[in-house]
């Protein structure tokens, strides 16, 4: 039997939670320590699946994680990296999409890659022709096998001059994990700027990489011949923080969530108060609150850095169902990301999807019959419902709709919320949420 849900909804989700390091960072910065000569250290590491993974996959390579028990640091050493078998690598296919990210820093410390395929949220068709042009472009062989493809560089990888046609976060993070250590210049145009992306950067400088970012989306990395290890701190995960903030709004509550940081938030935090929603940003994080009046409509299209993030998009929609009018959100990152709003409507939310762009600037999934455009009619009061989780964000939008809904609802699937949410339950327990969890026997 698979995990059970209970929520009894209607009441205000009221305190504190804290958010540690980004789950679209820290994956990444553990794989940058395979490029490293010396043992590194990652902190503010939370405890999701995604990270489970990395682990799992990085030991298998043969490079020790060592967790410290009361800080959660890992201390991460490359030194004896190794192949893998084929096989146990196989038992990750469709867990994450961080393994493709691997290629680089394998093809550095061993000289080959196993990928399997990727797992990540069904949101689109997520194909990643970018990352294998990127390698391809690196001097790199591809060979796609049965459950993975092969990869391998009988020349090493050399630097190249690499456009991407679309400013895609995995794809710049594989150019910047492939060129660090290639022979010669990189020079990326049409990059991805994410705060996950920054960070990572860092992580790379502090191991001795040269890396300039210019005003333009154009990385430039001059390759070394050696790196060493770092001591980084994680920053903050801004897409739980936004799940937060919105599930405050959409439960009337009052959420203060420690670590939410600013800087990394602020075009999410524009539209929060434009939404009416209540904030009090501080030092050390940031409280999120409904006003008690009524919340207006918005209208909004997601977009790559520093535009709306997408992963913030299916949240965000729970609060909007309570706004007093008519919403509109256009998708333009993933062609379908809106799935999730089915179930929504069979809690009693009045939303239409769309094939149109129907936002300021036509997207790359106008013409081609994706329902990419979400028309929001609200207030609606919701009403409790089961379904089953569909994807990360999705189901965690689905939690917060049954957390505001009249009556009872249960979720199974909750897994998936782990690859993205560390400890979720006793974070809604510590909010005063009503339910019950039925574990897997
Ligand atoms: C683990 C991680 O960090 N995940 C994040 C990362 O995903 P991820 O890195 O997979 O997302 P990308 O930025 O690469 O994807 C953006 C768009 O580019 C397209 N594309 C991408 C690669 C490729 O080879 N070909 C291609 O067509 C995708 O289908 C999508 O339409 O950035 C997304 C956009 O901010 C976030 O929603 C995800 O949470
Ligand atoms: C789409 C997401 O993640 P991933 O790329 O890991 O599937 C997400 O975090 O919302």
């Amino acid at each position: 039997m698979s995990s059970v849900l209970t929520i009894r909804g209607g009441v205000p989700l009221s305190g504190r939670v804290t958010v540690r390091g980004a789950k679209n960072l820290v994956p990444k910065a553990m794989v940058a320590a395979l490029l490293g000569s010396e043992p590194s250290v990652l902190r503010n590491v939370p405890e999701i699946k995604d990270v489970e993974v990395v682990t799992s996959l990085l030991q298998l390579h043969g490079v020790s994680v060592e967790r410290d028990e009361v800080s959660g640091d890992l201390t991460l050493d490359p030194k004896e990296a190794k192949t893998a078998h084929v096989a146990d690598i196989d038992a990750h296919a469709g867990d994450s999409r961080i393994p493709i990210l691997l290629c680089g820093p394998l093809i550095h410390a061993i000289g080959e890659a196993f990928i399997p395929d990727l797992g990540g949220c069904r949101i689109g068709d997520r194909p990643i022709d970018y990352h294998l042009n990127v390698l391809r472009q690196f001097g790199a062989v591809v060979d796609k096998r049965p459950g993975g493809i092969s990869i391998s560089a009988p020349r090493g990888l050399r630097g190249a001059k690499i456009s991407l046609p679309y400013p895609s976060v995995g794809a710049t993070e594989q150019v910047l994990l492939s060129a660090t250590r290639a022979e010669g210049i990189t020079e990326l145009s049409g990059a991805a700027t994410e705060p996950e992306v920054i960070d990572l950067i860092a992580v790379l400088q502090k191991m001795g990489a040269l890396i300039s970012v210019q005003s333009d989306r154009t990385i430039r990395i001059e390759g070394v011949a050696e790196l060493g290890g770092y001591r980084h701190r994680a920053l903050p995960d801004r897409n739980e923080a936004a799940s937060w903030a919105s599930a405050a709004l959409a439960t009337r509550g009052d959420i203060f969530v420690e670590g939410a940081s600013q800087r990394d938030m602020m075009t999410f935090l524009n539209v929060f108060r434009k939404l009416g929603g209540g904030l009090a940003i501080e030092d050390d994080g940031i409280r999120f609150y409904h006003r008690g009046g009524k919340l207006s409509p918005l209208v909004l299209e997601t977009d790559v850095h520093p535009g709306f993030m997408t992963d913030w998009q299916q949240p965000l929609v729970v609060a909007l169902t309570q706004a007093e009018g008519v919403s509109i959100v256009h998708e333009t990152v993933y062609e379908n990301r809106f799935g999730f709003t089915e179930a929504l409507r069979r809690m009693g939310a009045t939303i239409q999807v769309h094939r149109e762009c129907l936002g300021s600037v036509p997207c790359r999934f106008g013409q081609r019959n994706f329902l990419h455009s979400a028309v929001i009619s609200g207030p609606t009061r919701l009403h409790g419902a089961d379904f089953d989780i569909p994807d990360l964000r999705g189901g965690f939008s689905h939690l917060i709709a049954a957390l505001a809904a009249e009556g009872v609802s249960r979720a199974t699937g909750i897994d998936v919320i782990k690859r993205g949410y560390e400890h979720f339950t006793d974070k809604l327990a510590a909010l005063g949420a009503d339910f019950d969890l039925e574990e897997a026997r």
